[in-house]
């Protein structure tokens, strides 16, 4: 039952155990062993103050004193153990304003969003189930702990994660609590944009994302978000019927500005704080799909988008344009290359200022430069510094 990273951080659960507190497995760990899935991060609760944490390992990081979690550090792992806790308010819709810690496990599940995140497991294996999210689970419900408007006062993220956890795990939402959902769905709009974010990809990487966005439409929820709620009603229900799971918030932005063209791929990126990574790769996906569009699939193409897009991209032009592209195809074009990549070239800035010693410096450089790129890459010139000399010779007399 108890599987391998389990049972390496079970000797936290012992150390806690030995010196008279408890000590347990919670949250999503336990429900993603339950369905089988893979697990990333164990997270543990305990009966012990941060403080007596902080004395029983070596290894330590307060992270969260506040709040009551101290991560441990176990044979190259990070565990976050935190007190049982009661959330108090969360005014500022980021962490709650104060948190009063409670002595026993049933209290610290009470206060946690849903039934399937409620469980506890001891490090024998021993599940405490309060809340029939086993049940849950099996029938594949995402229903709250307790009553649905306090859990969602509490932190309207929740709502979110409902969405997100019906598209990882192909849930429906329990009738109460998707009341609850669509009658506080205005609270999502005073949320730190950055925990959106997380959720929004979540979302968009599980498999069953196309019931994810029919859930967004019917509470909608899109209204609440940035973007959308100028009234961009139409992205959500034009990709309803072709979406599939993708990898990375990059995608996303480049789905939806293809959808919506008058919104630039920076207006998504500053909206919803993404990083310098998620924009670049945005704009190389939306980049790499307009050249498609025009000159289908050629060398020039495999030329500007890198590698790591391809997947990305390839999920890009299936939901847009409903068309598959073979990877093989990609693979075989990409190994043709003539050059991989700019440095490659044989020819520089400096053998232009030889060939043109009465040129002063300038944009003409950078011109002839990617022009000769295009012509190597697209086999129209052969990458070598003799031909190229005449290529450029011939055409590139008069500067431009
Ligand atoms: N707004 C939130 C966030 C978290 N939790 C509780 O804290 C646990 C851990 O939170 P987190 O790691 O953020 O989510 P997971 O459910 O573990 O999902 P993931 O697989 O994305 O880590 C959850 O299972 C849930 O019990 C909660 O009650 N309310
Ligand atoms: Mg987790």
């Amino acid at each position: 039952m108890i599987s391998e990273p389990f049972l390496k951080a079970s000797p936290i659960l012992s150390t806690l155990v030995s010196n008279g507190h408890e000590g347990y497995f919670v949250g999503g760990c336990v429900r993603d062993l339950l369905l089988q899935k893979e697990i990333h991060d164990i997270d543990i609760a305990t009966s012990a103050t941060p403080n007596e944490v902080m004395k029983l390992f070596n290894k330590v990081i307060p992270v969260g004193i506040e709040h009551g979690t101290v991560i441990v550090r176990h044979e190259g792992e990070s565990y976050e153990v935190t007190t049982y806790r009661q959330d108090g308010e969360y005014t500022d819709h980021r962490r709650p304003n104060d948190v009063r810690f409670v002595t026993n496990l049933a209290e610290d599940l009470r206060r946690r969003d849903f039934t399937i995140n409620a469980l506890a497991m001891d490090r024998k294996g021993r599940i405490t189930d309060l809340f029939h999210g086993q049940e849950d689970l099996e029938k594949k419900l995402i229903r709250t702990v307790g009553n649905p408007e306090e859990r969602f006062q509490e932190d309207a993220l929740r709502i979110l994660r409902a969405v997100r956890f019906s598209s990882q795990l192909g849930c429906t939402i329990q009738k109460d609590t998707l009341e609850a959902m669509y009658a506080i769905r205005s609270q999502i709009q005073h949320l730190a944009i950055e925990r959106i974010t997380v959720e929004l990809t979540k979302l968009f990487q599980g498999q069953h994302v196309a019931k994810a966005i029919q859930y967004i439409i019917d509470l909608r929820l899109d209204e609440q978000l940035p973007i959308f709620q100028a009234g961009y009603s139409n992205i959500f229900k034009d990709m309803k019927d072709k979406i599939i799971p993708l990898q990375s918030f990059a995608e996303v932005i480049a789905i939806f500005h293809l959808l919506e063209p008058t919104i630039k791929i920076h207006d998504w990126t500053r909206n919803y704080k993404c990083s310098n990574n998620i924009k670049n790769d945005a704009l190389k996906l939306i980049n790499a799909y307009h050249f498609y569009q025009s000159n289908g699939l050629n060398n020039w193409l495999l030329y500007i988008l890198p590698k790591k897009l391809w997947a990305g991209w390839m999920r890009t032009v299936f939901v847009i344009d409903n068309t598959t592209i073979q990877h093989e195809l990609l693979q075989e074009i990409s190994a043709s290359l003539p050059i991989q990549q700019r440095s490659q070239l044989d020819l520089d800035g400096n053998d232009l200022m030889d060939w043109f010693p009465h040129r002063a410096k300038g944009k003409w450089i950078k011109n002839i430069l990617e022009e000769v790129e295009y012509l190597v890459v697209t086999m129209q010139l052969v990458n070598e510094k003799k031909l190229i000399k005449e290529w450029v010779l011939c055409n590139r007399q008069e500067p431009n």
